[in-house]
């Protein structure tokens, strides 16, 4: 949400995918409209790049003698595999600390390593409930929802001190219901 905030023709651009792919009768969106959510899609990868949940994978040992990319992995090699790194390689990607969702359009990322769920064996077994779960949750805030940063300044993406990534400062942002999707918002 704060990416977006500070880029409101992605919010708008993913508004608009929203309406077109939800049509009429108008409803909340739903597990199985994420397929055809691509555009949401490509921000979510592109969030979890620039702020990977884990940035340093959990440790791995080599469980036998391997040689990768050149070099000798001996047996019960500890393996702490960088993922902020990897994500923000400025030999591999143009602009690597900008919020580009469209690098990810068309299926396209230049062939870049995004892994921010892992990879291999012990990779998250959760990775599909994880985006469906990211996916319903932004779609629906981006669906029912006109948001607004709280001033001109932009939100301030500076990272706090945790494993996980956190924001320092937490968000603060003027939000209200879309007036055509009140009614799906309950008024009890
Ligand atoms: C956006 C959401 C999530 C992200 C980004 C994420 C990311 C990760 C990462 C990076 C790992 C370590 C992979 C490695 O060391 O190579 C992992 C492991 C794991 N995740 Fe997730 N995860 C997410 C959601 C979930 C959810 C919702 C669950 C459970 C319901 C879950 C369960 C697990 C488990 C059990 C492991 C350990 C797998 C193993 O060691 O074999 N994750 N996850």
């Amino acid at each position: 949400m704060s990416l977006l905030l500070n880029k409101p023709e992605v919010l708008l651009k993913a508004r608009e995918e929203m309406d077109a792919c939800i049509g009429e009768p108008v409803r909340l969106v739903e597990a199985t409209d994420l397929p055809k959510l691509q555009y949401l899609r490509c921000i979510i990868m592109e969030t979890l790049r620039l702020y990977p949940p884990a940035p340093l994978l959990n440790p791995h040992e080599s469980s036998a003698d391997c040689t990768v990319g050149g070099f000798h992995v001996p047996h019960g090699t500890m393996l702490l595999v960088n993922t902020f790194a990897i994500h923000r390689d400025p030999e591999l990607w143009d602009k690597p600390t900008s919020f580009i969702p469209e690098r990810f359009e068309d299926g396209k990322n230049g062939g870049n390593m995004v892994i921010p769920f892992g990879m291999g064996r012990r990779r998250c077994p959760a990775e599909n409930l994880g985006m469906q779960m990211v996916g319903l949750a932004l779609g629906t805030m981006i669906q029912c929802f006109d948001w607004e940063r709280v001033g001109e300044e932009l939100v301030d993406m500076t990272e706090g001190s945790g494993l996980t990534m956190p924001k320092q400062l937490p968000l603060d942002a003027f939000y209200q219901p879309r007036a055509s999707m009140v009614f799906c918002l309950g008024t009890s």
